[in-house]
């Protein structure tokens, strides 16, 4: 792949429900070791472009490609293997498991015997490597002396912490975050925005966002959808005064 060919590239993406047309013809493009928002007022269609690229919603139309090869759109089961790793609105970890177990989930692709034997200790060297990749992605995050809390006994900003290893731990290619900064107050932010910036030295990393100051300074591009169309992209600072962002986050108040 030569250097100025994205790494991620969607193109005149168009999806209904139903009525609804939720997306029409939107673009986006992600180059190696670039840190891209998607933001948006609420039902801009941000969440869909993301479940596009992740296999939950098939788009009517538009192109796909990934490592500068047209291919047709992901499909979930699809997503590690070819090194798109996302998390979860809301987080999604297990609460009665240990922060070392959830990140453990993350690393089914390194499983040769499946997770579940693999967790059940059938196979302790599958086990052994499995624990030690998730360890290694708990202190990716400094998160390494959380790893034998159990999940339910954590703090919602080491929760979002935790999250984030258990993506990491397939080794992606692109980190797809849900709203990072969402329910952190300002320390967290900027302790989050830190950790982002830190990881593209491995990966590219996709965010989508609801609020624009909050990813303004980690993102080095943006892309700000309203009512399911691209109005403006480009830098922090090209986006912010935009006209036509301006208007669009004014008529929501957001
Ligand atoms: N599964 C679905 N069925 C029907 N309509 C949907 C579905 N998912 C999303 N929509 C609609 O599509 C539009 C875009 O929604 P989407 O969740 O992508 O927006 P968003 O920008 O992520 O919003 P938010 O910031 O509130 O999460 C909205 O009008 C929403 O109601």
């Amino acid at each position: 792949m030569s250097t100025n060919t994205p790494l991620l590239h969607a193109e005149r993406v168009s999806v209904s429900f139903g009525g609804l047309r939720a997306l029409h013809d939107v673009y986006l493009q992600l180059n190696e070791r670039e840190v891209v928002g998607v933001i948006g007022p609420n039902g801009a269609g941000k969440t869909t472009l993301f479940n596009a690229i992740c296999g939950l919603v098939t788009p009517d139309s538009g192109t796909f490609s990934f490592e500068g090869k047209q291919r047709s759109w992901p499909r979930t089961d699809e997503l590690a293997e070819l090194g798109i790793a996302r998390t979860l609105q809301g987080v999604g970890l297990f609460p009665d498991l240990t922060v070392l177990e959830n990140v453990m989930i993350g690393a089914q692709k390194f499983a040769k015997t499946g997770l579940i034997s693999a967790s059940f200790g059938r196979n302790t060297k599958d086990e052994a490597e499995l624990a030690d990749r998730s360890m290694a992605a708990l202190e990716r995050v400094y998160a390494g002396a959380l790893a034998h809390r159990r999940a339910n006994t954590l703090s919602y900003p080491d929760t979002k912490r935790v999250a984030i290893a258990r993506a990491l731990v397939s080794e992606p290619k692109v980190l797809m975050l849900d709203e990072p900064a969402g329910g952190l107050g300002p320390q967290d932010i900027e302790w989050m925005n830190g950790l982002i910036r830190n990881l593209t030295a491995h990966m590219s990393v996709l965010i989508v966002e609801h609020h624009m100051d909050v990813v303004m300074s980690v993102c080095d591009r943006l892309y700000v959808l309203n009512f399911g169309e691209v109005i403006s992209s480009g830098s922090a600072d090209v986006v912010r005064r935009d006209p036509a962002v301006i208007a669009a986050y004014l008529g929501t108040g957001a």
